[in-house]
């Protein structure tokens, strides 16, 4: 019998979303024993110069208004509708801004059957009544299937211009009988050029790739004061040990060594402090003292910054549990954003309590 031909659906097609599509699509060419050929791109519809975003992306293979300058492979076709988009899949990657994820799961919820698999390559966390739930979690509940993440240090322009980079995947197969396996997983994801490490810590890369946006924020405002080098190392420092200290309390299962040893953790800091989005805007806002949803607006053209509702989250998150003095750099950034602390408060404090990690 013929192995499986698994079906892929890309659920986002932003700046990321487009550049995971071209991966996909490559990959998919790449091994046509394993995976159909063409894979199907849910784009938010918009016009875009008097057009329909998906009928320009289907007729000149490139993503203009998201990931301009990039040539989408031929396979990879966009779609307007998203039910069209994952009927039939076998593995669905979601890869949007994470405020709009409930709606989406919200359209699909009782429609996927339960053998499908997902990927989640969200940065950012689904914050609720009860606490903070990991997006791939937040999928899995909502829709009743297995879904694993990917996160690592993977600025989409980079990416796209197939410059080498490392990512990490947390995938555990969730059922002995499933045929979708971490290696079929790697094969859908790695390329010459975006190398993937598979790991089982769900958590751990599912929180550092949240959780680093908030850092990169606080660089972002060191740099538009322009404090140099030494401050914004001590900001990485701190902020990474905050993200592994916010996930071992309160996700106990996750793993500090993700943290130190993975893409998805110090090489994701350091990339996000020196070219994220989340980096610029903390610079521009500081630099302009504009309100930040203006300043994306007018910086990010349509793209989002996640650190700035992340930090919001993570902040009534704490807040709920009387844990704020115990994350002040997180707690900071919220300040500075929603409060109108003024930046330059940062090292004093910084200096009322050192993070303890086990
Ligand atoms: N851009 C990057 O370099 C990287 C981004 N990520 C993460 O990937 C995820 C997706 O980010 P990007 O693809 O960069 O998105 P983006 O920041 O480019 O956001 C724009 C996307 O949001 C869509 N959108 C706007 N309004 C919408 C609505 N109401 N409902 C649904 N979609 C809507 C747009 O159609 C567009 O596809 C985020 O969690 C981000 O943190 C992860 C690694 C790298
Ligand atoms: O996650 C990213 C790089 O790994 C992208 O970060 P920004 O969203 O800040 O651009």
């Amino acid at each position: 019998m013929a192995a499986p031909r698994y079906r892929v659906s890309v659920i986002g097609s932003g700046n990321w979303g487009s550049a995971i599509a071209k991966i996909v699509g490559e990959n998919t060419a790449g091994n046509p024993n394993e995976f159909d050929l063409n894979v199907r791109m849910w784009v938010f519809e918009e016009m875009v110069d008097g057009k329909k975003l998906t009928e320009t992306i289907n007729s000149k293979h490139e993503n203009v208004k998201y990931l301009p300058g990039i040539r989408l492979p031929d396979n990879v076709v966009a779609v307007p509708d998203l039910i069209d988009c994952v009927s039939g899949s076998d593995i669905l990657v979601f890869n949007v801004p994470h405020q709009f994820l409930p709606r989406i799961c919200s359209q699909l919820k009782g429609k996927i059957p339960a053998t499908v698999r997902a990927v989640s390559c969200i940065k950012g966390v689904e914050l609720s009544a009860d606490g903070i739930t990991l997006i791939a979690t937040y999928i899995t509940e909502q829709l009743g299937i297995y879904c694993g993440a990917l996160s690592g240090a993977n600025l989409a322009p980079e990416v796209a211009q197939e410059k080498f980079s490392e990512t990490t995947i947390a995938y555990k197969i969730p059922n002995p009988a499933d045929t979708i396996s971490q290696k079929t997983i790697k094969a859908l994801f790695h390329r010459p050029y975006f190398h993937v490490n598979v790991i089982n810590d769900l958590a751990g890369v599912s929180l550092a790739g949240a959780l680093k946006n908030i850092v990169a924020l606080a660089s972002g405002f060191v740099d538009g004061m322009d404090w140099g080098d030494n401050a914004k190392s001590a900001i990485i420092r701190r902020g990474l040990l905050e993200m592994t200290q916010f996930s071992r309390e309160f996700f106990p299962e996750s793993e500090s060594s993700t943290f130190t040893e993975e893409s998805c953790g110090i090489a994701d800091v350091i990339t996000s402090c020196a070219g994220g989005r989340n980096h610029k805007l903390g610079v521009a806002m500081i630099k302009t003292k504009k309100p930040v949803f203006e300043l994306e607006e007018l910086l990010l053209k349509g793209q989002k910054a996640q650190g700035v509702t992340t930090a919001q989250e993570v902040h009534a998150f704490l807040l709920k549990r009387g844990k704020t003095a115990d994350f002040p750099l997180f707690t900071a950034v919220n300040d500075i954003i929603f409060n109108g602390l003024d930046s330059s408060a940062l090292p004093r404090i910084l200096e009322q309590v050192e993070i303890q990690v086990d």
